[in-house]
């Protein structure tokens, strides 16, 4: 079994609901980001987004902008990406790595070798923003011969025959994104969020992620209404970006704690 799916297999048996932090690799320092990845683990993350930096990250807002704009002037590649994941898997074998990224720098290295890296070093799926399943069915299969989850978005625009479409896709879980906009975007409606999910569950039972906007732990408890899963990213960043970076791990861990704490306090487990 993946670990992505023992994970949610794990959550729905506990009736928990998955948090999952997203951080661009390399930032804000790239000698912090395996330590990072293990605070994050720690403080009850159940999988862990890990962003490859990218010049033109066309899905994200500021926030997330500056933070790959920080990784690549450090001069960290989608290589060192797999490197940090190589490295943390030598001590954590069960919390799952799922790469975040665009087309660009992996078909820079080639899809087929990226793959074949990117499971040597322990990742357990990949979400490319650019490649929708129709654009990547090479991608798509390289993924499953490699038992790598591929990870698609479904956005409050998607038809219906979309959602299906990538519902039967999916593997792993389905990232449904919450709003209209950018990562980081503030006008998240839980509501409509919520009104969105049955048709997505009609078509697969793979879990659904969801994330933009989500800020805190009183958003994270909202969509998690609905949401198998739910996806920080900006706020995690911009918390982070008002320490020093070499505190990065220690507040990373910190933030995550506290969402981790508020979920399990409204969802299944018992404090
Ligand atoms: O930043 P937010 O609003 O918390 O949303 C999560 C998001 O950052 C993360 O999942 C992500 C980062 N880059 C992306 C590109 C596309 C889809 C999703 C992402």
């Amino acid at each position: 079994m993946s670990r992505i799916k023992a994970v949610f297999a794990k959550l729905k048996e506990e009736g928990r609901k998955g948090l999952i932090p997203f951080v661009t690799g390399g930032d804000p320092d790239p000698g912090q980001t395996v330590a990072m990845l293990h605070a994050l683990a720690n403080a009850g993350s159940d999988v862990i987004e890990l962003g490859v930096p990218f010049s033109d990250p066309m899905a994200d807002g500021p926030v997330i902008q500056r933070s790959s704009e920080r990784a690549l002037e450090k001069g960290v590649t989608s290589r060192k990406i797999l490197d940090y994941v190589a490295e943390f898997r030598q001590t954590n074998q069960h919390t799952p790595i799922v790469l975040m990224g665009y087309a660009n720098p992996i078909e820079r290295m080639g899809v087929e070798k990226y793959v074949t890296e990117a499971k040597k070093a322990g990742v357990d799926g990949v979400l490319v923003v650019d490649y929708p399943p129709e654009e990547s069915l090479e991608f798509s299969k390289y993924l499953r011969a490699a038992e790598l989850d591929p990870i698609f978005l479904l956005a409050p625009t998607s038809s219906d025959e979309r959602i299906e479409k990538v519902a039967r896709a999916a593997s792993g879980y389905v990232y449904y994104v919450s709003l209209k906009g950018v990562t980081g975007a503030q006008n998240l409606n839980a509501a409509e969020v919520s009104s969105k999910l049955p048709t997505i569950r009609k078509f697969t039972d793979v879990p659904v992620g969801v994330g933009f906007g989500i800020r805190d732990a009183e958003s994270a408890c909202r969509v998690a209404q609905s949401a198998d899963a739910v996806v920080i990213g900006s706020a995690l960043i911009q918390f982070l970006e008002a320490g020093s970076p070499q505190e990065a791990a220690a507040l990373a861990g910190k933030f995550i704690a506290q969402i981790r704490a508020a979920l399990d306090a409204q969802f299944g487990m018992k404090q």
